[in-house]
């Protein structure tokens, strides 16, 4: 039986606190999906929510999918009514989507108590509501809610909800830990027990797991592991609450560690592309510590794990990093050794395998200015800058040389504050003074310094700011407080990079991490 990777992003990932996915947003998340290769995309409510309504509209004609079926979600007809006459029910046909996804009872408290109803009544409306659908032609999956809960209340009905279900023509009934309050040993013995009990083929269920005890993704795979060979999961985990399962570590955890090919050919590599993209759409930042997609999930700071990554990555990475998309990084810290310092020079284009003492003098270097409140961890072009200026054949550092430089900072009695700074600097031997006014004193600074440069060194005009953060170091108090810069700079090409600079006052701490970033930058433009 084919194995099913079904992707919920649109209908439980919507149900995140803080997104609102519009049509557009929507469409765009489908194809990002579809190109990721999962099987069924559940597009969320048609009826219930408009937007879901115009969705299925649109999504006939706008999108072409080439490897998901689309699948609109509903509930089971209201309690004595028709199925055939019931409007919700209407809704979701009128989606003319392939596939049905309806969301049932499966715990009898929740018939008695939420739905009101009797547990025979609630039969009947999963029977009647499937068997419609079906005739109606539609591939019908039956998402068992509360299951779990509901099989260590009473076993014996909710078997018989999973009976009635696929019996009634259900391509899979999907066991659904509603509540997400499950640990993966449970979940085996719950499955054993049910295909025991009613002798049902493991392979007609599904999983679809909340992740409330930070166990969705355990949960999924402890049901493949018992047979289960349809998932449910959502793009980052997003979902109702702390989430859903996430379908990216899902599918990688059954592809690269269960040797089951559940995706289309060449699709596990898109992951990170498509994790981000989503991300960016939910407009949520993505999360650089998410297994397998995310930024950090091969960054190593550890000095011992870069010395046998220089041996073999596999040593220290559980997989390659490409297979999902990811890149390798070696971050470079008060924990790093010679290997780090080796591999990270490498990773930026400098070979320091035939410079031993280099090694040793950045890395000494390294950990001193970090004891001091340095960080090169996000600040890749002021760690170049400092290996560079440790090369036997170093070119010198700077485009120029400081005199002194000056900010003052006027609050005039309009209240209008106004910043001004003179910087008098030397440039391939000539004596310059320039002054410029800014929005702040570093921006100030900024300006006078490229006023002095700008007819030497005209590539600046590209440069500009992009992002500065300031940040009060642990251990310090108050106005007296060491404090760390980082300059984020981006120039025409679309290229960036990070600085920083470090000091008990927050202008020459400022000032250190402006040089570094126009002293990058035009190195840089002369590659
Ligand atoms: C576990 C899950 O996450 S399932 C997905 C849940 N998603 C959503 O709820 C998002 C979309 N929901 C909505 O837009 C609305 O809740 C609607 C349109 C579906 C229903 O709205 P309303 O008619 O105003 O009802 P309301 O939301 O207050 O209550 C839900 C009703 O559905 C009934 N219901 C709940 N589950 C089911 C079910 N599986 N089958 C049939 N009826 C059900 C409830 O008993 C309740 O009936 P009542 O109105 O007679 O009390
Ligand atoms: C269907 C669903 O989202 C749940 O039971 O959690």
């Amino acid at each position: 039986m084919t194995f099913q990777v079904y992707d919920t992003t649109l209908r439980d990932g919507a149900q995140r606190e803080g997104v609102s996915y519009s049509v557009v947003d929507k469409l765009a998340v489908a194809r990002l999906l579809d190109e990721f290769g999962v099987g069924f995309i559940e597009g969320g409510w048609p009826g219930a929510v408009p937007k879901d309504t115009e969705f299925f509209d649109r999504a006939r004609t706008e999108l072409d999918l080439k490897h998901a079926v689309l699948v609109a979600f509903g509930a089971t007809r209201r309690a004595g009514a028709v199925a055939a006459d019931d409007p919700q029910v209407r809704g979701l046909l009128a989606a003319q989507t392939p596939a049905i996804a309806l969301v049932a009872k499966a715990d009898l408290r929740h018939v008695e108590r939420a739905l009101r109803t009797t547990a025979k009544e609630n039969l009947a409306m999963i029977h009647d509501t499937v068997t419609h659908l079906v005739a109606e032609g539609r591939r019908v999956f039956v998402d068992g809610e509360h299951f779990y809960d509901g099989y260590r209340h009473d076993p014996a009905y909710t078997a018989s909800v999973v009976e009635t279900a696929l019996a009634a023509g259900a391509e899979r009934f999907v066991l659904c830990d509603t509540n997400g309050g499950m640990l993966p040993s449970w979940v085996t013995a719950a499955i054993a027990d049910l295909t025991d009990r009613i002798g049902v083929a493991p392979e007609l269920l599904g999983m679809h797991a909340q992740n409330d005890t930070a166990c969705a993704v355990a949960n999924t795979i402890a049901a493949v592991e018992a047979g289960v060979r349809h998932v449910q999961g959502t793009a980052n985990g997003y979902g109702e609450r702390p989430g859903n399962a996430d379908i990216f570590a899902v599918v990688a955890n059954l592809q690269l560690k269960l040797g089951m090919p559940v995706l289309p050919e060449g699709c596990l590599e898109q992951m990170v592309r498509v994790s981000h993209a989503i991300a960016e759409i939910a407009n949520i930042a993505p999360d650089t510590h998410q297994a397998y997609a995310g930024a950090a999930a091969f960054a190593h700071k550890a000095g011992l794990h870069a010395s046998a990554i220089k041996v073999d990555p596999l040593l220290y990475n559980h997989v390659e990093p490409e297979v999902v998309g990811n890149d390798m990084r070696i971050l470079v810290t008060e924990m790093a050794g010679r290997a780090s310092i080796e591999l990270k020079s490498r990773e930026l284009g400098l070979d320091l395998a035939g410079h031993p003492e280099t090694l040793s003098r950045v890395t000494n270097r390294v950990k001193e200015l970090e004891a001091g409140g340095w960080s090169f961890e996000a600040a890749d072009a002021s760690f170049e800058l400092l290996v560079r200026s440790e090369l036997p054949d170093a070119a010198p550092a700077r485009p120029f040389t400081l005199e002194s430089y000056r900010v003052l900072v006027e609050h005039r009695e309009d209240g209008a504050v106004v910043s001004e700074a003179t910087v008098k600097i030397r440039v391939r031997g000539e004596r310059v003074i320039a002054t410029a006014e800014g929005n702040g004193p570093v921006n100030a600074l900024d300006e006078a310094l490229r006023a002095g440069l700008g007819r030497h060194y005209p590539e600046l005009r590209d440069f500009e700011l992009a992002d500065y953060k300031v940040r009060i170091l642990e251990g310090s108090h108050g106005t007296g407080a060491v404090t760390r810069v980082l300059v984020e700079t981006a120039d025409a090409r679309g290229g960036g990079w990070t600085t920083v600079g470090v000091h008990p006052n927050v202008v020459e701490a400022s000032w250190h991490a402006l040089v570094d970033a126009l002293t990058y930058g035009l190195n840089r433009a002369r590659v």
